[in-house]
Formats: C-alpha cells, sequence, structure tokens
C-alpha cells in the first residue's frame, strides 16, 4: 500500500497547493470506458489502471496494488491513470537553488483504447509531464496531448488513425480502399506527438513524433493543447526525423523522400514556420531511404545516416505488423554516412560504414589536424551492435513479462570516423568498453553548449544486468573510457536530462533529471549531480508515472 499512502500524505502534507490540484485533476475516462472495443484482443488485465468512475484525486485501486506488486505489471508500461494531474512534491535533499525553469518530458503514456491494447512501446499516446523548478521546490503536473488521434480515440471509443505498430481496423473492402488512399495522402497517419519535445528559438514549446503532422505546439506552463504546428512551406512529404537539431537560431531536420530514396537536409529560422532546403542526399544503398530517428550536426556540417534499416512500403502498408514494423533490414544494401557542409549544401564526404542500428546520435565533431584543417567528422551514437531485435524488445508484451532472464540486446558507444580526405570508407568502433555501462546504451543527453563541438561526457541509459530494458543511468567520461552508474533495484529511469549551472565553465557543472518508475508502482523524479553523479535530491510523485522517451528544459525568462 505504499504509494496509497503516499498519495494521502502529498495531500495532507502540501495544503496550499492541494486546493489547487484537487482542481485540476480530471477523469481521463469519459469516451474511453464506453461501449466495447471493436476489436478481437482484449485489453490485458493487467494494464487496468483505469478508474471506470471519474475521480477528483489520484485514487490507487486495491487491485492494482496487487498487480503492481510483482515484476509482470510494472508501473513503466502500465497506462498513465489519469489524464492530468498537478501539485508540489514533497522533495529529500536540496534542489540547488540555481535550477530555475521547467523541464518537459514527452512520451507514449496511454497504451489502450477502451477493451483494445496496443502492442509496442511506441503506440501510446503521448503524456506530456513537467517539472517545475522555483526556489527548491518541485512542481509536478502531467496532461495527455490532445492530438486528433488521441480524441478521436477517446470520442470514437476505437483505433481511428495509424500509429507506429496498429492500424485501424476498416469495417469493409470499400473503406479498405479508402484506406490505402488515405494511407497515400497521410490523412490516416497519426499525429500522436509521443515521441520529444523541443523549445524552438523563440519559444514556442512544440512536441513531435515522426509524421510531419503529429508537431503539436503547447504550453509549457499550463501543458494546454495549442494545436498544430503548421509548416508554411511547400517541402511537402509526410515524414521526418523525430530528433530535430534545435537551438536558439536554427532548427534543422531531415525530411526521408521514400519515392526518390534520398534525404533533404531543411533549416527554419525562430519565428518562421517556413523550413528551406540546405540540400539534398541521395542514398547510395536501396531500396528506400534508411530510417533516420536522429541525426548528428558538428559545427560546419550535418551528418546524414543511411542506416541498412530502411522504410519499407509495404510494411507501410500492412495492416499486421511485421518483426521490425515499418522497417525493413538490408544488409545488402549496406550502411553509410553523408556529410553536408551547412553553408554550401555540398557533400563533402559520403563513406561506407560498417551495418549499424541506432536510434539516437549523441553528437558529433570535428577533427582537426595541426593547421587547423578538418580531417575528419567523428559522430556517437547510441548503437545496438546492428542487431534490429532491439525492436522487437520494445513490444509491450516482452517488458511487461521480465521475469530475471538477461534478453537485453547488447548495445554500445558506436563512434563513427568518417574521414574528409576522399576516403570511400568510415570506421564505426566501440568509443569505451561497452562493459562499464553494462553493454546497454540508449536515451542519451549531453550538455548543450557541447552541441557539434569535441566534448567528454555523455549522460545515458545503461544496464545492469540481468534485465530486459536500461534500468540504469550512466554518466559516460569518453576521455577516460569508464562510466559512472547509478542503479536502483527494480528502478526503471527514463532518460538522464542535463541541465548546465548557468555560468559553469566545466563540461560536468549542472545537474541530471531523470524520472524513475519503480517496482512497486510508486515513483519519483530524480537530480543528481552532473559531476559525481551522485543523488542531490528527488521528489515523489503522488503515484509511478509510465515511462517517457525525451524533454527538453525551458529556463525562467
Ligand atoms: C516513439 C518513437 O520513438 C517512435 C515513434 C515512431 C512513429 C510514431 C512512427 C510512425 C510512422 C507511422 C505512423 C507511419 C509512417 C511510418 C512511421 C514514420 C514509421
Ligand atoms: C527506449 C529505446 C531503446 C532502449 C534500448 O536500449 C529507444 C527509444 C527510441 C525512441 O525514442
Ligand atoms: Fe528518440
Amino acid at each position: 500500500m505504499a504509494s496509497l499512502a503516499f498519495s494521502a500524505s502529498i495531500g495532507r502534507s502540501i495544503s496550499p497547493s492541494n486546493a489547487m490540484v484537487s482542481d485540476k485533476f480530471e477523469s481521463r475516462r469519459e469516451g474511453f470506458s464506453l461501449g466495447k472495443g471493436t476489436f478481437a484482443r482484449k485489453r490485458d488485465p493487467r494494464d487496468s489502471m483505469v478508474p471506470k468512475v471519474a475521480t477528483q484525486a489520484p485514487t490507487v485501486f486495491p487491485s492494482l496494488e496487487k498487480e503492481l506488486a510483482g515484476d509482470r505489471n510494472h508501473v513503466a508500461w502500465t497506462s498513465v491513470r489519469q489524464e492530468r494531474y498537478e501539485g508540489e512534491l514533497a522533495v529529500q535533499g536540496e534542489i540547488p537553488l540555481w535550477l530555475s525553469g521547467t523541464y518537459l518530458r514527452n512520451g507514449p503514456g496511454m497504451w489502450h483504447v477502451g477493451d483494445y491494447n496496443f502492442r509496442h512501446l511506441f503506440d501510446g499516446y503521448a503524456t506530456l509531464v513537467r517539472l517545475h523548478f522555483e526556489n527548491g521546490r518541485l512542481i509536478a503536473a502531467h496532461r495527455q496531448i490532445e492530438s486528433e488521434a488521441y480524441k478521436a480515440a477517446k470520442k470514437n471509443n476505437k483505433l481511428c488513425y495509424r500509429e507506429f505498430s496498429e492500424v485501424p481496423k476498416p469495417d469493409n473492402f470499400l473503406s479498405y480502399v479508402g484506406e490505402l488512399a488515405n494511407l497515400f495522402s497521410g490523412a490516416s497517419l497519426t499525429d500522436n506527438a509521443n515521441t520529444g519535445v523541443v523549445k524552438l528559438g523563440d519559444g514556442r514549446v512544440v512536441c513531435l513524433t515522426e509524421t510531419q503532422k503529429g508537431s503539436i505546439v503547447v504550453d509549457p506552463n499550463t501543458l494546454d493543447t495549442l494545436g498544430r504546428f503548421e509548416y508554411s512551406d511547400s517541402l511537402g512529404g509526410l515524414i521526418h526525423s523525430a530528433h530535430p537539431i534545435v537551438t536558439d537560431t536554427e532548427f534543422l531536420t531531415l525530411l526521408p523522400d521514400l519515392f526518390r530514396p534520398g534525404y533533404l537536409v531543411v533549416r527554419m529560422e525562430p519565428g518562421s514556420n517556413e523550413r528551406k532546403v540546405l540540400g539534398r542526399v541521395d542514398c547510395r544503398g536501396g531500396p528506400t531511404p534508411g530510417w533516420v530517428h536522429s541525426f548528428p550536426v558538428t559545427e560546419h556540417y550535418v551528418i546524414v545516416p543511411e542506416m541498412p534499416l530502411r522504410y519499407c512500403a509495404q510494411n507501410l502498408l500492412r495492416a499486421e505488423p511485421t518483426p521490425l514494423y515499418k522497417f525493413e533490414w538490408h544488409p545488402e544494401s549496406k550502411g553509410f554516412m553523408h556529410v553536408m557542409c551547412k553553408a554550401s549544401g555540398k557533400i563533402v564526404a559520403s563513406v561506407e560504414v560498417p551495418l549499424f542500428v541506432t536510434f539516437h546520435f549523441i553528437n558529433a565533431y570535428e577533427e582537426k589536424d595541426e593547421d587547423g584543417r578538418v580531417t575528419a567528422v567523428i559522430a556517437d551514437c547510441c548503437e545496438h551492435n546492428a542487431d534490429t531485435t532491439i525492436l522487437e524488445k520494445l513490444r509491450l508484451q516482452n517488458l511487461r513479462s521480465f521475469m530475471g532472464e538477461d534478453v537485453l540486446p547488447d548495445a554500445r558507444v558506436g563512434r563513427f570516423i568518417i574521414p574528409l580526405d576522399g576516403s570511400r570508407h568510415g570506421k564505426l568502433e566501440a568509443a569505451l568498453d561497452p562493459g562499464e555501462h553494462g553493454k546497454g546504451m540508449d536515451m542519451c543527453s549531453i550538455n548543450p553548449a557541447y552541441l557539434g563541438k569535441k566534448y567528454r561526457y555523455a549522460y545515458a541509459c545503461g544496464a545492469q544486468r540481468p534485465c530486459n530494458f536500461p534500468n540504469t543511468l550512466t554518466k559516460i567520461d569518453l576521455l577516460e573510457k569508464k562510466a559512472k552508474n547509478w542503479y536502483e533495484e527494480g528502478a526503471v529511469p527514463s532518460e538522464p536530462f542535463f541541465v548546465a549551472r548557468p555560468g559553469s565553465t566545466e563540461e560536468d557543472d549542472g545537474v541530471v533529471i531523470s524520472m524513475i518508475s519503480e517496482k512497486n508502482g510508486d515513483g519519483y523524479a530524480l537530480l543528481l549531480d552532473g559531476s559525481t553523479f551522485e543523488e542531490i535530491a528527488r521528489g515523489k510523485f503522488p503515484y509511478g508515472l509510465p515511462y517517457g522517451l525525451h524533454g527538453c528544459w525551458v529556463p525562467k525568462k
């Protein structure tokens, strides 16, 4: 009953904000609990965090307490229990007074519609979480993003748009034909912005996924959905990289071209909704472009990865998911790294590299000779040893069935060395012994002041085995080739996010924020010292939250 007791104590101990908190509770069940799902598979009873009645407080049901007792029902993989929450958290330890601003984290937090259960981690409807730090205090909130896909599911009590692995079931053949047309026009694709959240240089905060229509502007204070971010250019296309590079001066992203395999590299200025083309990369392998979830930049170059895990037109059309979902592994097509000059749009290097699988690039930088000439580009990523099975491991069924086996595939800091001397081949090697971080590694961040520059530290989720998912936080020292690891038994930590101390001169002078989903159903926001990697504070949530993906920092003005 730990979480029940805790939510009660939060309610009592924080009286001034409690009234506000109660006002802001709202049932998330309207629409969802009505009627039966039209699908054959029923909701998994383990995923039953859903009250059937409107609640005014974060009620934890007795059945839930029992279900959360075992490993099989980790709160990290269980739908968020209510649509929204806001309240001050009781803090253990001390939040530095300089930490003033808001950390936002987005991720797929609701994995069912009515009785129907989604299958993959990436399918869930977006849950945006807010941690607001001010004067050593911590106010937390979460809220569902009101995408068209989420609103339609709520209204109709069924899946209405194509998600990562889920496809709405057409009622009959004619609607199937219509569905194909909708797929080509993009009308049936989801706008469920469940992957990340970025603060543009002009202050607008945008939640993102891999469909362009899933770019949704939110209010970072209230978590209100303000509306779709409409790109005003006529570049077209339906998809983009889930991770644009966003700084105070620009927004850079890649638009894969599925018809003429390649990528457009595009740039948008703060205050504008118009992307302009910097250049184009033609793929060297085929039949389609490689999946580009993220990409890195250096000071002068945009690095375009061409991964042998490629988009697959047939899989896009299929109603049932394949082992690699919308993608296909083409080892024969090889892997490539392309380097585009940001100023001219010219390709200055295009090299074949060993086969690789990555979601996330960590950073990249230019290596120079003694005359200051750039000789190579170094690009680091969370690399899954060219093994695509990680996609399958992120199925909810697999995440929810951990019984102590060591099933997380190995991963490493994959370091690409891309020579700029016209060589045809680049290298890919581990930047440090992967044993330093338990041979698991993903969900990374760096000090943003080092974006595109030579850097020393990366923060990520690592592994303490046996595990089925990254279960540690790791600080990787790429110079000493060592890692410091944080671990708590049964905890699932989300991406460690580095916030630099204002005025800092050391790369690791700051804090690392993560949110922890605990084995017993509880959860807390965790602050680690960016340098020692030791805990400095934690703030208990009234109940554990589902796992979330990526975040951003909105400093206090
Ligand atoms: C959450 C995450 O990391 C990735 C999410 C990826 C998504 C939602 C991909 C969606 C897609 C479709 C809905 C159809 C078109 C292809 C593709 C981009 C894979
Ligand atoms: C959570 C994850 C991989 C974990 C494997 O070690 C990948 C998430 C990708 C999308 O953002
Ligand atoms: Fe990602």
